[in-house]
């Protein structure tokens, strides 16, 4: 199975794009944040979890997205071991979800992909990128953070500096229509490879 990385820091458009790639081509898609939560809420990862960050992090029973976000996005050395929880749980589930696939190629969308190490073992990656102050303003728009939120976040992520030299595929998200367009010959490039293969 080809796996492909689409990735891009917070209010990039991975999630817009990665929905495109779904609905235009069918390719199916793992969504690594929403699975990631799900996995946070099975009895394996509760206990290092709440080791980890205390009993609040679970409220009636179901992980506390807030509280475990306010603390983790102000401490790096929480953030990183949460990321050691949580990541190698995430990479053995996509493993099985790819098992259960059929299709010329899936999509792994992840927030962390090259910060962790996760994009050596995937085919190819798609970094998606906007400026910096439009991704805020989209995350603004789209729900009830505060700019402090989405900064603290930012600076847990690697700017597309660092990140443009080590992807395969780059859409620049400005406006959606072109970024469509992109994402279309970034499908056409894959498969073709994978018939030149
Ligand atoms: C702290 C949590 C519970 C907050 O949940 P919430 O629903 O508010 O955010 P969600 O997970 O949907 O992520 C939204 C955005 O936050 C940013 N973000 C999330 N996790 C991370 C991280 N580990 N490092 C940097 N940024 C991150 C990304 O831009 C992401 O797209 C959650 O983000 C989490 O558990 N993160 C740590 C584990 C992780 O890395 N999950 C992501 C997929 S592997
Ligand atoms: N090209 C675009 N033009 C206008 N709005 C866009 C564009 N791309 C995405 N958006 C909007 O911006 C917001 C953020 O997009 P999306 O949720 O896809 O980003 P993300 O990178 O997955 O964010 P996060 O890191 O928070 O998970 C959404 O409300 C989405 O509809």
């Amino acid at each position: 199975m080809i796996t492909v990385g689409i990735t891009g820091g917070i209010g990039s458009g991975k999630t817009t794009i990665a929905k495109y790639f779904s609905s235009e081509f069918g390719i199916p898609v793992y969504y690594a944040d929403i699975e990631a939560k799900a996995l946070m809420n099975t009895e394996a990862l509760r206990k290092p979890i709440i080791r980890l960050l205390g009993k609040a992090s679970y409220r009636g029973g179901e992980l506390d997205r807030k509280y475990v976000a306010d603390k983790v996005f102000k401490d790096k050395d929480l953030l990183e071991k949460l990321n050691q929880i949580v990541h190698p749980a995430v990479g053995k589930h996509f493993k099985n979800w790819c098992a259960q696939q059929d299709a010329p190629y899936v999509l792994k969308e992840a927030a962390i992909l090259f910060e962790n190490g996760t994009a050596s073992g995937l085919d190819y990656t798609i970094l998606i990128t906007a400026p910096k102050k439009m991704r805020i303003h989209r995350v603004l728009e789209r729900d009830d953070s505060t700019v402090e939120d989405i900064e603290n976040r930012m600076n847990k992520q690697w700017n597309d500096a660092k990140k443009i030299p080590l992807a395969d595929f780059i859409i620049e998200n400005i406006e959606l229509d072109n970024s469509k367009l992109q994402a279309k010959n970034i499908h056409r490039q894959i498969l073709r490879d994978r018939v030149n293969t």
